[in-house]
């Protein structure tokens, strides 16, 4: 029987090992499957934590519904039935400029309406169509991108907001094309967004007169999906499907080499086993160690990925202490408006039962790229600027009821200028390596979805090399 190991144990590396035994019993493979991760318990980013009635989302919060990998990932496991949505009211997202909460505008008219952008700068948005397609060589960053495009205000307040909500990223330093490639590629080809967006409408318009299916999401970005359990749900049932057998807890990887009855040898705190194929889906600094030995120029390319750290700050609150609605998703802070917080999710408004009744449960986030140092504040000062932001912003002058505080040293990688050719470096240099792949939110997309589907291309390849073996 041949062996696949799978090194570990988040989202990546579970749907990885699941997705690798299902394809490996549909092609008539014999595989032994294994799973190793040095923590204690599966999840990596992902674990959702309840005390006091109150459920605090370590990392994220849930997945988008308008990219379908993971949704048909909980299909095929069968945890669909246990998905639960996000509120409608969740559509309205706020940002949080000149001491005002606005609304996101999300069409055109409520754009104009907006007090959010300001004359001037709702013109230089509207001149886009007229702004040349990018001709340059150099990988652009997202700064760029929007200035060339939108204008510095759109940067400021719309651009900047959405990367340091998605990556804790600082627009200055990240990649257009390694971040947001569907962006780039609308520019390429339709040669501005808005001329896209035009396009695009019309086609989905005759899609519909010709009665094909087309995307009914709700929102430009879909619709929040978790558990009711939390979204700790999705990979405690991706541990069980696996099955407790194939998964090793509290064994650290420490070196990947060559093996001598198989193509690799995986050698942990534990010991030493053999595999014919092994996948890493580890984030790219623990992945660089391991590789170290075996090709020291992949892991050079690996630690070159930065990682941003990260602050959640969960603070719940008897619901009559707080005077203004919270009706929405939450809001987002442009770094000019010099806040502490990056913005906070009101996450008892986004799904039901995250917080006791009575009860709300709100989630901010500190630091990343562009404060790393907020990560060495102790609780009681985090505690403190949190409260004095959500005074300014939401007029909350009591102290919460509920803290919880949670630090991510490297809380997500940061695809900066160059990303792209440090990927294609790694896959040239991979090329030596057959049977060896590399997957996870360090390379193609850091959301659930797009872990899920590197998971779908990394079991792919596994199966395929396992086959011509
Ligand atoms: C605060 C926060 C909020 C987020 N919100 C969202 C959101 O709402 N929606 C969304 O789609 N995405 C969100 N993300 C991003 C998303 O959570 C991550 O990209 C995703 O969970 C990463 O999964 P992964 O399996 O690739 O990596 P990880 O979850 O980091 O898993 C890697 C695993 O490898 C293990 N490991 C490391 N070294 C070794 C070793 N030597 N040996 C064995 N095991 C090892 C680790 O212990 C870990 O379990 C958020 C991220 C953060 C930090």
């Amino acid at each position: 029987m041949k062996r696949a190991i799978v090194v570990g144990g988040g989202i990546s590396g579970l749907a990885t090992a699941y997705l690798l035994g299902e394809k490996a019993r549909s092609a008539g493979l014999e595989l032994e499957v294994m799973l190793l991760e040095k923590e204690k318990r599966t999840g990596g980013k992902i674990l959702s934590i309840k005390d006091n009635g109150f459920l605090c989302e370590w990392g994220p919060n849930g997945f988008l519904d308008n990219k379908p990998q993971t949704l048909e990932l909980c299909r095929q496991a069968g945890a669909d039935s246990q998905l639960l949505r996000s509120n409608d009211n969740a559509r309205k997202r706020f940002i949080f400029s000149e001491g005002v909460l606005h609304r996101l505008p999300e069409n055109g008219p409520s754009f104009l309406a907006s007090k959010l952008i300001s004359w001037p700068g709702k013109l230089r948005l509207a001149m886009e169509p007229l702004i040349p397609q990018y001709q340059g060589e150099i990988d652009e960053t997202l700064a760029a991108f929007g200035r060339r495009r939108l204008g510095d205000e759109a940067l400021r307040k719309l651009i900047a907001p959405m990367v340091s909500g998605i990556f804790a990223g600082d627009p200055e330093t990240m990649s257009l094309k390694s971040c947001f490639p569907r962006i780039a590629e609308l520019e390429a080809q339709y040669g501005g967004l808005i001329k896209a967006m035009i396009k695009l409408a019309k086609k989905k318009k005759q899609d519909i007169a010709e009665g094909k299916v087309v995307a009914s999401a709700a929102g430009p970005g879909g619709v929040l999906t978790s558990f009711r359990g939390g979204i700790q749900d999705l990979t405690d049932i991706l541990s069980a499907r696996i099955g407790e057998a194939a998964v090793t807890l509290d064994e650290q990887v420490e070196k990947v080499a060559k093996g001598s009855t198989a193509p690799y040898r995986v050698i942990s705190d534990r010991g030493e086993l053999e595999a014919d194929a092994v996948v890493l889906a580890t984030p790219a600094y623990a992945t660089a160690g391991m590789l170290q030995g075996l090709d020291a120029g992949m892991a050079a390319l690996l630690n070159e990925i930065p990682y941003a750290t990260m602050t959640v700050v969960c603070f719940g609150y008897r619901r009559e202490r707080i005077s203004r609605d919270l009706d929405g998703f939450g809001y987002l802070i442009p770094k000019q408006e010099g806040k502490n917080i990056l913005g906070t999710l009101w996450d008892s408004s986004i799904f039901e039962n995250r917080a006791p009744e009575g009860h709300v449960l709100l989630r901010s986030m500190m630091g990343g790229a562009c404060f790393p140092e907020y990560i060495n504040l102790p609780d009681e000062e985090v505690q403190k600027r949190v409260q004095a932001d959500l005074k300014t912003i939401m007029g909350i002058n009591e102290p919460p009821d509920f803290v919880k505080i949670f630090r991510h040293e490297k809380a997500i990688p940061q695809y900066t200028v160059g990303h792209a050719k440090r990927l294609a470096g790694l896959e040239e240099q991979a090329k030596a390596h057959p049977g060896l792949i590399l997957t996870g939110n360090s390379y193609r997309g850091i959301g659930l979805n797009d872990c899920v589907a590197a998971a779908q291309r990394a079991s792919d390849e596994a199966i395929e090399q396992l086959k011509n073996r």
